[in-house]
């Protein structure tokens, strides 16, 4: 039986395209129309949700929130750890096990009933006898497989809870082809015994799971719990967003049929213990849906994408990789419609999407990014957490992204990437966190718009926010007159002073809560943030008329009114901020004179 699936979608069986010959076999097709951030389908029953190991003190292990205060994008690490510290307080221990923690006792019970009674006695299993209190994550998820579908047959149990149990049992033979009928969830167990290493791991891991679930490690058993692996591998989504703390993995079977591309028309949200299918670009009844299955690294030259892909075992055959288009033609060749939804956004100008200033003669080849990337990749990493160590390394990044500044291709990687990861340790940076707005604008304006056309993509909210953040900083400063005594550059510090530092952040905010609303939902860590902050950038008194044209334009994009505000008072004074972003990198990584 195929499995169940929410309105919208179908399953598409190609018989053309076996297993063996490479194909997609099955593939996700749209049963109506869907525009840009449009809700697909919600995947609110998986047959696996589970935090990773490292998060599974600090979220709840059934609805996988992590609790509240999660670590901000900008805190520090001993701010994390802090926060981690509080976290653990608001979940309470399972007391059988006290391995797995819960965010109030309805969770507790959803999940004793949901898996964690087999699982229990797992854990206190493995603590006595390797006094080990937590257990690898894809091993977790083998046991729970096993555990259900061994015990399903057995005679203990009765009424509703056994019901359950039965169902749960039925659910995973399906899922995993237990059963002669149909087949099961994609393995390319062949493709994983090809990699020799990996192949090692999978079976540790498939006997590991045989000896924790409490069965008997027969030749058998342990067959099936490496098969699963491998389609649990093969098919379960990774949750992970470091930023707000959450990971861990999600596998529904209806889900699962979705492909990937490296030009995805869709994208996955995880709201607790739901996965949310929205539309990245316009998608037609009867198309095919596809996503990314390596969202960060979708931006990647192709052999980076490759390498990311090697898990799934199969050979990339989208529009992308066909061509070996770079993101600029990517972006170039974007449906209007998301080229459009940037008009309410940081990056306005449209053309600037369609044509780059990408200085044409200076082009670099792909040939010439993968190189580069290549040899960015094998750089030895910062020999200490020391400043001065961080500092060398992104000196020798800075000088192997130097082609591609030349260009001005700035939204290639590894060059992006070189200048969050400088612009993240300068957030923290009792000298250089006035020189992180600038980097964190650019970042915003050449290079997030062009990775990821579609403005509701929470990277670029996230990008958002990071500005709000540092113009809270700096207008802390501002105000305190400390500003001067963190910043020496006149343009940055000339233009802090002109702006009203408060309605850009309400500005960006609105425009965070409108785009995070639309990629993805109220639940989302970012956008309670945001929400917050805006609700105390309401209680300021005397500015109430900056703040209602500051709403006309985010009612409006086109309120003349409105737009023009935001213009001269917001978009503006972040142009030019992000401005003076390659001069500084020039003078601090690049070894130029800011005064040259
Ligand atoms: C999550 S499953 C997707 C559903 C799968 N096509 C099936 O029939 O079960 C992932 C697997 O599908 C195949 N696949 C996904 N995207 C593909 C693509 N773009 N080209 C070829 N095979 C793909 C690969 O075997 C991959 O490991």
């Amino acid at each position: 039986m195929p499995p169940s699936l929410p309105p919208n979608i179908r399953i598409h069986h190609d018989v053309t395209t076996s297993r063996s010959s490479g194909g997609n076999h099955r593939s996700l097709l749209a049963t109506t129309t869907f525009q840009p951030g449009d809700r697909i389908a919600t995947f609110s029953d998986p047959l696996l949700a589970l935090p990773d190991g490292a998060t599974m003190r600090s979220a709840c292990n059934y609805c996988l929130r992590p609790a509240s205060p999660s670590p901000s994008a900008l805190a520090s690490a001993s701010q994390k750890q802090e926060q981690q510290k509080q976290q653990q307080k608001e979940l309470k221990a399972c007391t059988a096990c006290k391995a797995a923690v819960y965010c109030n006792p309805v969770c507790q019970r959803a999940h004793w009933k949901a898996g964690h009674r087999g699982e229990c006695a797992m854990f206190k299993r493995v603590k006595e006898s390797a006094g080990q209190d937590w257990i690898p994550t894809p091993v977790r998820a083998v046991a729970l497989v096993l555990m259900a579908t061994a015990a399903a047959g057995s005679e203990k149990g009765e009424g509703k809870g056994k019901e359950k149990d039965e169902e749960r049992a039925r659910r995973f033979r399906e899922a995993f082809g237990f059963d002669e009928k149909g087949e099961g969830l994609e393995g390319n167990v062949e493709g994983f015994k090809r990699d020799a290493e990996g192949w090692r791991d999978v079976e540790m891991m498939g006997t590991a799971a045989v000896v924790y679930s409490g069965l008997k490690p027969e030749e058998e058993v342990v067959e099936k719990a490496k098969e699963v692996l491998c389609m649990i591998q093969t098919n379960a989504f990774n949750r992970l967003d470091p930023d707000t703390g959450t990971a861990g993995i999600f596998l529904d079977a209806g889900l699962a049929m979705v492909n990937h591309s490296c030009v995805p028309n869709a994208f996955i949200g995880f709201e607790k213990r739901a996965a949310v299918l929205r539309a990245e670009r316009p998608i037609q009844e009867g198309e095919e849906i596809t996503i990314s299955y390596i969202v960060p690294d979708t931006a990647l030259p192709k052999a980076a994408r490759y390498e990311a892909l090697r898990q799934y075992h199969f050979q990339c055959h989208c529009p992308r990789c066909t061509d070996d288009l770079d993101v600029y033609q990517v972006c170039q060749t974007s449906p209007p419609a998301v080229i459009r939804l940037n008009t309410f956004s940081l990056q306005t100008d449209l053309t600037k999407l369609r044509h780059p200033a990408i200085d044409t003669p200076r082009k670099v080849s792909q040939s010439e990014i993968e190189t580069i990337h290549k040899q960015w990749l094998a750089l030895p990493p910062a020999a200490s957490d020391d400043e001065k160590d961080h500092l060398k390394l992104a000196q020798a990044r800075w000088a192997l992204c130097q082609p591609l500044i030349q260009a001005k291709m700035w939204a290639i990687e590894p060059l992006p990437t070189t200048i969050l990861e400088l612009a993240t340790r300068w957030q923290t940076s009792y000298h250089m966190v006035v020189y992180a707005l600038p980097l964190m604008c650019f970042l915003a304006l050449e290079c997030d718009p062009i990775k990821l056309v579609a403005p509701f993509l929470r990277w670029r909210v996230k990008g958002v926010l990071a500005i709000v953040k540092l113009l809270m900083v700096t207008g802390e400063f501002t105000a305190s007159g400390e500003l001067a005594n963190r910043c020496t550059h006149e343009g940055i510090l000339g233009t802090l002073a002109m702006a009203d530092q408060v309605s850009m952040c309400e500005a960006l905010l609105r425009l965070v809560v409108y785009q995070g609303g639309v990629g993805a939902s109220e639940e989302w860590e970012v956008m309670r943030e945001a929400r917050e902050l805006l609700a105390d950038l309401e209680t300021l008194r005397g500015r109430e008329q900056e703040s209602r044209l500051v709403r006309l334009w985010a009612r409006d994009w086109e309120d003349v009114e409105g737009g023009a505000f935001v213009e001269e008072m917001v978009l503006r004074p972040v142009r030019t901020l992000a401005g003076f972003a390659v001069e500084g990198l020039e003078a601090m990584v690049g070894g130029k004179s800011l005064e040259g």
